[in-house]
């Protein structure tokens, strides 16, 4: 079990993460996004991504979330807000669905190759970091659920992204799958240090390894730790108690919060209720 004060691997208490991340320069800002449809989509939402920086968002079905990804890049222009990518921005995306024609046969190699200015190295160089080298001459139309999540995903690393935007990766995959797939998507993260934004259902499988979880239901319901976010009652109301608890189980109770300067600060409940410097 992770003690959720501590970021990833590292046992660098979160705190001092925060105070990292306020003198890195951010990867992307949303600022006062508003997508309006026939109907409003999403509202006021402000978000920015720092390298490193691993963000679950989860909500209900229709609630935005693939939404506010195609926002982040600029595959779909909002009604109002702005969207500010850093100039050292490099993007590796996989998509909720994919459509690949059943009438052209393709291989696996092949496949990644399409994208612009990929040199064989750089396919196997992928390949080989997804486990998935063996796969190469396979044809696309015969790949497991699995087999292609890894593709998707081997194609979103070719251009050594500095963040990963991922919808659902793990869709189509079976329940053991799914975890091996989480694990694989942390070791791609840790040996590209890239910043990675993911949306998912399984919030108890990938919560270990996130910073931070956005919940949205067309606007920002709650933000915070996976810990923080699982107990807020916004939450609760949208995913149910049963879902929160099978949560709590993986995450560190503690009874004090620290302020931003990292100190701790409110060690009672009582305390901890009236604290104006509960982390955020
Ligand atoms: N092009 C569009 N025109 C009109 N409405 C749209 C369009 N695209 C999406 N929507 C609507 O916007 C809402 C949010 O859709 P979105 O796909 O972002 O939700 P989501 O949170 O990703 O859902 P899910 O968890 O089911 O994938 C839905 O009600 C959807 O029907």
């Amino acid at each position: 079990m992770k003690n959720k004060l501590f970021y990833a691997d590292y046992h660098i208490p979160i705190y001092l993460i925060m105070k990292i991340n306020s003198i890195k320069q951010p990867l992307v800002i949303l600022k006062d996004i508003n997508v309006k449809l026939s109907q409003n989509i999403l509202q006021d939402i402000n978000l920015t991504l720092y390298p490193n920086s691993i963000i679950t968002i989860v909500g209900p079905n229709g609630g935005g979330k693939s939404t506010l990804l195609k926002v982040l890049l600029k595959l779909l222009t909002p009604t109002s807000g702005e969207v500010i990518h850093s100039k050292n921005l490099r993007i590796g995306y996989v998509p909720q669905k994919i459509h690949i024609d059943h009438s052209l046969p393709i291989n696996v190699r092949k496949f990644l190759s399409l994208k612009k200015g990929i040199k064989k190295t750089d396919i196997e160089e992928a390949l080989a970091l997804l486990g998935i080298a063996h796969l190469s001459d396979s044809n696309m139309q015969k790949l497991s659920g699995g087999e292609m999540q890894r593709v998707l995903l081997a194609r979103a690393i070719l251009n050594k992204p500095n963040l990963l935007v991922l919808d659902e990766p793990t869709q189509g995959v079976d329940i053991i799958g799914q975890a091996e797939l989480y694990q694989l998507i942390h070791q791609t993260q840790q040996k590209l240090q890239c910043a990675i934004l993911m949306v998912s259902h399984d919030l108890n499988i990938v919560m270990a390894d996130t910073h931070e979880v956005l919940c949205i239901n067309q606007h920002i319901c709650c933000a915070g730790t996976p810990e923080i976010v699982s107990n807020n009652p916004k939450f609760i109301q949208l995913f149910g108690n049963q879902f929160s608890k099978n949560i709590a189980v993986y995450t560190h109770h503690h009874d004090h919060k620290h302020n931003i300067h990292g100190d701790v600060c409110c060690r009672s409940e009582q305390h901890f209720d009236n604290c104006t410097h509960k982390e955020q």
